[in-house]
Formats: C-alpha cells, sequence, structure tokens
C-alpha cells in the first residue's frame, strides 16, 4: 500500500506532555508535522502553536478534527478529557495516539471501546511509552527467547522526586502503578486478576494525608507474582527499575548505570531526575512508530483494551487501598478486534 505523505497532526492539550511532543514532532520525527494544537487556555495553545510553522490554534477538539488539513490526532489532556476527544476523532475517523490513561476508570474506557468497534477497525495507539524503551524492550526479547524458563515474579521500583501538592493517595496506583499494569501485561503476557496495595508509614516529606509510599502486589492469570513499590516523594531522583525472576535466572534493568565516574575518592555517577529524562527516547521511538505505522494505514501499539484492561486494575488497586485487604479484577471478555 502507497504511504501517506506528511501526517498533519492535532496535538490536544499543550502542557507538560503536549508541548514536548510538539517539539517532538518538530525536532525529532520525520513524516509528521503539527498542523494544529487545541487547548482550553487559549493563551497556552497560541504560545505554542506559534513554535510550529504553518500551525493553527484552536480551543475546541472538534473544530481542530474537522480541519482539511488535520490527518492524526495526538491526546495530551489530562485524562478526564480523553474520553471526548477520543469519540469525536472516531466520527473523523482520526487514528489517534492518546497519552496514558485511556480514560480515567473501566466504564468509560468500556464506552471508548464500543465505540471504536462500531467504527470496526483499530484506531487509537495508547501512550504506554515503556513498551518503546530499549531496556524494557531487551527484557521482553530475552523473556522470549525462553533461555530464562517462565516468569514466576517481577519485582518494580518506580520514584519520583516529589508529587504535585494536590496529590491524592489513588494517584500513585491511577497516574504512576498505572505503568507497571501495562508493563507486566505486556512484559508476561498474562492479565492481572487481583491487586492487594499495603501502606507502610507514610514519608515525613510527602504532603499532608497522602499515602506514599505504597507497595502493591499483582497476582496474574498465568499464577505469576508482581510487586511495585511507587515511592511519589523518595527526593533524590526518578528511577524506574525491574526485575523478572524466572526458573533458569533473573533479568534486572533501569539500574541507570549508563556512566561510571571516579573522582576524588569517589565512584558513582548521576541520578535522572524526571520521566522527560530518563525516558526521552521511548517518547521519541513511540512517536516515530505510531507515525510510521498511521502512515502505512496501520494501527499497532497497545490498544483501546489494554487501556481498558489497565483501567479496570487501577479500579481493583484503588478499592484495596481503600477499602483494605485483595481486590479481584474484572474484565469483560476481550473482543475479536483485539484477539
Ligand atoms: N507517558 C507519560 O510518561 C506521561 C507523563 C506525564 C503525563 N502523561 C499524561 O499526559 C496527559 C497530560 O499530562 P500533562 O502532565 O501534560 O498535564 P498538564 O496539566 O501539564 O497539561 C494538560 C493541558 O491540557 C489542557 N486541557 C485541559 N482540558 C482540556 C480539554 N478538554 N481540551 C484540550 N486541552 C485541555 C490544559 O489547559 C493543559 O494545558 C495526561 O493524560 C497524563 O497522564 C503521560
Ligand atoms: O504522570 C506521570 C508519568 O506517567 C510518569 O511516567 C510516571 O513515572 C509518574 O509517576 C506519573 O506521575
Amino acid at each position: 500500500m502507497a504511504q501517506r505523505g506528511t501526517l498533519g497532526v492535532a496535538v490536544v492539550g499543550t502542557g507538560k506532555m503536549g508541548a514536548d511532543h510538539v517539539r517532538r514532532i518538530q525536532e525529532v520525527t520525520s513524516g509528521a508535522r503539527v498542523a494544529a494544537v487545541v487547548d482550553v487556555d487559549a493563551e497556552r495553545a497560541k504560545a505554542v502553536a506559534a513554535r510550529a510553522d504553518g500551525c493553527t490554534a484552536y480551543t475546541d477538539p472538534a473544530a481542530a478534527m474537522a480541519a482539511a488539513d488535520v490527518d492524526a490526532v495526538l491526546i495530551a489532556s489530562p485524562g478526564p478529557a480523553h474520553e471526548a476527544a477520543l469519540l469525536t476523532a472516531f466520527e473523523h475517523g482520526l487514528p489517534v495516539l492518546c497519552e496514558k490513561p485511556l480514560t480515567p476508570d473501566a466504564a468509560s474506557a468500556l464506552r471508548v471501546l464500543e465505540a471504536e468497534r462500531k467504527v470496526g477497525r483499530r484506531l487509537v495507539q495508547v501512550g504506554f511509552m515503556r513498551r518503546y524503551d530499549a531496556e524494557y524492550l531487551r527484557l521482553k526479547s530475552l523473556l522470549e527467547t525462553g533461555q530464562l524458563g517462565r516468569p514466576l515474579m517481577l519485582h518494580n521500583r518506580h520514584r519520583n522526586v516529589a508529587s504535585a501538592p494536590d496529590w491524592r493517595s489513588e494517584m500513585l496506583i491511577n497516574d504512576s502503578v498505572v505503568h507497571e499494569m501495562d508493563v507486566t501485561r505486556w512484559l508476561l503476557g498474562q492479565e492481572i486478576t487481583a491487586v492487594t496495595v499495603l501502606c507502610p508509614r507514610p514519608s515525613a516529606n510527602a504532603p499532608d494525608a497522602l499515602r506514599d509510599p505504597q507497595f502493591v502486589v499483582f497476582e496474574t492469570d498465568g499464577g505469576a507474582v508482581v510487586d511495585v513499590e511507587i515511592f511519589v516523594n523518595c527526593g533524590f531522583g526518578y528511577q524506574v527499575q525491574a526485575e523478572v525472576v524466572c526458573e533458569r535466572g533473573t533479568a534486572r534493568i533501569g539500574e541507570g548505570h549508563a556512566m561510571v565516574t571516579n573522582m576524588a575518592g569517589r565512584w558513582g555517577g548521576t541520578i535522572a531526575q524526571d520521566f522527560t529524562e530518563r525516558f526521552a527516547d521511548a517518547y521519541d521511538r513511540e512517536l516515530q512508530t505510531w507515525v510510521d505505522a498511521t502512515r502505512a494505514d496501520e494501527v499497532i501499539g497497545p490498544s483501546v483494551w489494554d487501556g481498558y484492561a489497565v483501567a479496570a486494575v487501577c479500579e481493583a488497586g484503588v478499592r484495596s487501598l481503600e477499602e483494605g485487604g485483595r481486590a479481584e479484577v474484572e474484565l469483560v471478555e476481550r473482543p475479536g478486534l483485539y484477539a
């Protein structure tokens, strides 16, 4: 099939991620241009539009998606605004790269799933960027060789320097552990069936009433047990680490030892401070993959089913956090479109 010409992308939401994706499309990605930006904050949209040649600023996503020079949509507005933007994109038959989460809860994710099924073909790639990170890709390839035997356990650490002052305890699950939910399903090829959240004494550095850190345990339908330490006010850096324990060996990523320095009687290195630094390559690869696939009229990568399944796991996680104990995950039957 002939490849489409340069893809005109509308970026919806021009905050931290949206503005970074606009820069990426302009400076890093080939085969795409920013045709439109949308933000409910008109001044912000205008300021970001001014950085891209021939880009129009909008405040209404529907108006941008109706524009003749828009061929695809990148959604980087806050999670609660994703459903409306996705449904509008479906009305126009536009392919979408939607930042995580697909939507903030399983019911709305299911509505998006039903709407995409009505369209009759996949349109959405969900922005679970860790699937494009070089270290995670190496880990996945190693597991696929079968050399290590079957995976039994997966240990994860996910640390952020500091949370925003308005963070609530469930956001550690919905905004952060959401990535380990996707990574678990993708790396192991198994669904998560139950979640247990344990809360140690909160760090004195966490804002008032925030239960930080949390220790989250997943059980999977393949019999694996997965743990996640999530600590969003660790103070010292941004760290994402994973170790898979298999029958014949283990494999660990995320040590961040790309460069080790020796100086003044000490050895060491630096720790990334933020996800835009740690996952810069992953975001670049994610976006280029989406552009290339879209230009070839294909949709690959994390699907609406993945977004829905993770939303259901998040709900179980929040139930366990709020009510204590182990919460089971309920999923509808997987439709053929996502087989
Ligand atoms: N993949 C990752 O690692 C990663 C990292 C950070 C954020 N995210 C996700 O990216 C999305 C955006 O996060 P952010 O940190 O950039 O947020 P942000 O608050 O910095 O920016 C959001 C922007 O969207 C605008 N907005 C709000 N409602 C809108 C609507 N209905 N239509 C258009 N614009 C609207 C806001 O005015 C703001 O400019 C979220 O879904 C978030 O979870 C993903
Ligand atoms: O929204 C961000 C983002 O998703 C990061 O990738 C994650 O590490 C953070 O914990 C979260 O707050």
